[in-house]
């Protein structure tokens, strides 16, 4: 059994509809503090919808948000971010005018006291410095980090999303394919930070297709089909295999308390 305090997010009959399309449907769902969740299911199955209502990206058309036990209704993403969920999306929230230490540091820059006077200014050399450091994190490599984002690849602003995920110690981070558009080694070094994270405790949800990855980062599955959950799989279970997750995800399979998503 579940200790209340343990958890950090739930949903309960979490819906969103787009007019006549039911594109996520009674999600019930709860993640644990320190718990890596993968969220896997085809292409259209509802993942990046769930996730666009828990970080305040959409507003839901119904059910309840309660994170860090509290019920939630975000306004936007940076009402979300607030509350400490930081996302890493496929369609990134960077600026795209603002350089490196700028995105990194949006809405959390660094002052200092300003000697010549009562006001603190920005810390310009500071931010950069950290900036330095997270990127390394990465692995990534960016010539310039006082080049505006609009110029650089979408590896490299997938890399300055995840480094600002691992620079800020948020409640929950949630990631939508972060390493989609990642080569070999930047993807390698993605994955390491994933592992950091569950090392400092910190709850993960991540939406991936990758089944190498998943299975050698997190500790449950949740499979989305048709907008519905439709099983929650225990992986550090060796009894349940890729095979397994696969037919859960294709619709040759479906768990018992979900037969209603069938
Ligand atoms: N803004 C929208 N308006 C109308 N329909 C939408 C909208 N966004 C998503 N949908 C529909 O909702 C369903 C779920 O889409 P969603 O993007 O959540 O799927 P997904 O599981 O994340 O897929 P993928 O793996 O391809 O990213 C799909 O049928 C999609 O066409």
């Amino acid at each position: 059994m579940t200790e209340l305090g343990n958890i950090i997010l739930e949903t309960r009959d979490l819906t969103k509809h787009y007019g006549g399309v039911h594109a996520l449907e009674g999600a019930d769902f709860t993640l644990r503090k320190g718990e890596h969740v993968a969220i896997m299911g085809d292409n259209g199955a509802g993942k990046s919808t769930f996730v666009r209502q828990i970080t305040g990206v959409e507003q839901k058309t119904r059910g309840d948000i309660i994170f860090d036990g509290k019920p939630v209704n975000f306004t936007g993403p940076l009402d979300a971010r607030e509350a400490g969920i930081e996302a890493v999306f496929q369609t990134l929230a960077l600026a795209d005018h603002l350089d490196v230490p700028d995105n990194l540091f949006l809405g959390r820059e660094k002052t200092k006291w300003n000697w010549l006077g009562p006001f603190r200014r920005l810390d310009y050399k500071s931010m950069r410095e950290d900036t330095l450091e997270a990127l390394q994190k990465t692995g990534v490599k960016i010539p310039n980090i006082r080049n505006t984002i609009q110029n650089m690849s979408g590896g490299q602003r997938q890399c300055v999303a995840i480094a600002r995920t691992a620079t800020f110690h948020s409640k929950l981070t949630i990631m939508d394919e972060p390493t989609a558009a990642l080569g070999v080694q930047e993807t390698a070094q993605v994955e390491n930070i994933i592992r950091t994270l569950k090392e400092q405790g910190e709850p993960l949800i991540l939406i991936s297709h990758n089944m190498r990855q998943v299975f050698d980062l997190m500790d449950r599955v949740v499979v989305f089909r048709r907008g519905r959950i439709c099983a929650n799989l225990d992986i550090r279970n060796e009894d349940i295999t890729g095979e397994d997750v696969v037919a859960y995800i294709t619709g040759a399979k479906t768990q018992p308390e979900y037969e209603d998503a069938a």
